[in-house]
């Protein structure tokens, strides 16, 4: 679907961001580990969660979509899954492939796992080096490096100590569901600290686990209890928003409910570093979770440097912060991002190809870019999408700012993680 952006001269008032799409991936696979009810509320029902979701029913997992934003998972505990009868398909979601990994490689049966030809170009062997140590059986296209993924699993988990190479929430992730499984106690260091959703739903749930610096430990064999989950909305969806009403004049919003999780708000401290007005209201813990809302007003923006450990706290944000950066004062450069190179796309290139056709000038490095504002956008072409969420949205954010339409090819690839990303857009218009 190619989608037309028109410019726009300010965009106002309350804006609803759908629920976190990490945080939903988490409430499934733990509520589906626990035994009891689990009830998850604001559940982001997009195309990636809903690969989780149907992965989790194939091995047996007792779950139901109540409503549109509501799940219930009869729980029946670690043990509870059987073999499927098919292969499972994570489509476009890394974050299903890699987590799951961690849940069937301690099932004492036979799974494959595929995706669509992004998810099967992108690398598994970093969660299957440490689960293979732990026990499970993978087989994989080039020397197991990517899906179809075949896993033998086993009830015969080890404990691990491990560091990551790289500081992935998915390969931590996939460590500590494994670990769970395993008799006595597993711990993961990582190079900087990535997200740590999965070590406070854990922990919310019961299991016994903790954080210190960039070392995460738990205890294998302990039994996880059903509970209630409200997911706050998601700050990676909400960042194309909270960019738009900075780089517009005359713009003014107000987002409720949001995730503020320090491991995944590096954007919006990064945006204040720029001299973004954005304000914390409300701030509040929900289901181990720090929520709060946020008031954005049109800001002056200057340029900054990002880098190192900053990094993993806004990895998918890096797309809307170029375009926040091509209306700032001087110069932003950002390194040490070598990991946007193996998301949905190539992100680097995708930035550098895009923005170049809509008139801004960019600055290809290998671990980044650089990139000078105030920068004039021209539009008046058609851009790609690249089948990559982040992308599309990013670029209809610059759209809403260039002097003339631009078109966005594949646009429908928003599902992916904002199903209804133009409704919202549009009424704000
Ligand atoms: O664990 C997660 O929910 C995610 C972790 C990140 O990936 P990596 O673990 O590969 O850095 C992020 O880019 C992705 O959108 C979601
Ligand atoms: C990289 C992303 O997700 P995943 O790794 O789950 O495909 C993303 O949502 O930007």
């Amino acid at each position: 679907m190619k989608t037309e952006i028109k410019p726009l001269k300010s965009i106002n008032g309350e804006v609803a961001i759908p629920g976190d799409k990490s945080i939903s991936h988490r409430a499934l696979i733990i509520g589906s580990l626990a035994h009891g009810t689990t009830k998850i509320t604001n559940f982001l029902r997009s195309e990636d969660t809903l690969a989780t979701l149907n992965i989790l029913k194939a091995i047996g997992a007792n779950i139901e979509l109540t409503n549109a934003k509501e799940v219930v998972i009869e729980g029946n505990g670690l043990h509870s899954f059987q073999e499927p009868e098919d292969i499972l398909d994570a489509k476009n979601s890394g974050t299903t492939m890699r987590l799951i990994m961690g849940v069937l490689a301690a099932q004492n049966f036979y799974s494959v796992l595929t995706g669509d030809d992004s998810l099967k170009k992108r690398p598994m062997k970093r969660v299957i080096d440490p689960l293979s140590k732990m026990g499970g059986l993978f087989f994989g296209r080039k020397q197991g490096n990517y899906a179809p993924i075949t896993i033998l699993g086993t009830d015969d988990i080890f404990p691990i100590f491990y560091s990551t190479p790289v500081a992935s929430a998915q390969v931590k992730s996939a460590i500590l569901l494994n670990a769970l499984y395993a008799k006595g106690t597993s711990q993961i260091t990582e190079p900087y600290k990535s997200r740590d959703h999965t070590e406070r739903m854990l922990k919310y749930f019961g299991a016994n686990i903790e954080e210190k610096g960039t070392t995460v430990t738990i205890n294998g064999g302990d039994d996880l209890k059903g509970k209630e989950v409200f997911v706050p909305s998601d700050i990676s969806s909400a960042s194309f928003f909270i960019v738009a009403a900075l780089i517009m004049e005359n713009s003014t919003l107000l987002i409720k409910d949001v995730g503020i999780n320090p491991t995944r708000s590096g954007a919006i401290k990064i945006l204040k570093m720029m001299g973004a007005e954005i304000t914390t209201l409300n701030l509040r813990y929900l289901n181990n979770e720090p929520v709060c809302d946020l008031l954005v007003k049109s800001s002056n923006l200057k340029g900054v440097e990002i880098k190192g450990d900053i990094i993993p706290t806004l990895i998918d944000e890096i797309p809307i912060l170029a375009v926040a950066a091509s209306q700032a004062d001087g110069k932003t450069l950002i390194k040490d991002a070598n990991e946007l190179r193996y998301k949905e796309t190539d992100r680097i290139k995708a930035i550098v190809n895009e923005f170049t056709k809509m008139g801004i000038e960019i600055f290809e490095r290998e671990d980044g870019f650089e990139i000078s504002g105030k920068q004039k956008i021209k539009g008046n072409c058609t851009c790609e999408s690249y089948n990559d969420h982040r992308i599309a949205m990013s670029l209809a954010i610059a759209g809403l700012i260039a002097e003339n339409p631009i078109n966005i090819n594949d646009f429908d690839c928003v599902n992916i993680s904002y199903p209804r990303f133009l409704d919202t857009l549009n009424t704000l218009r």
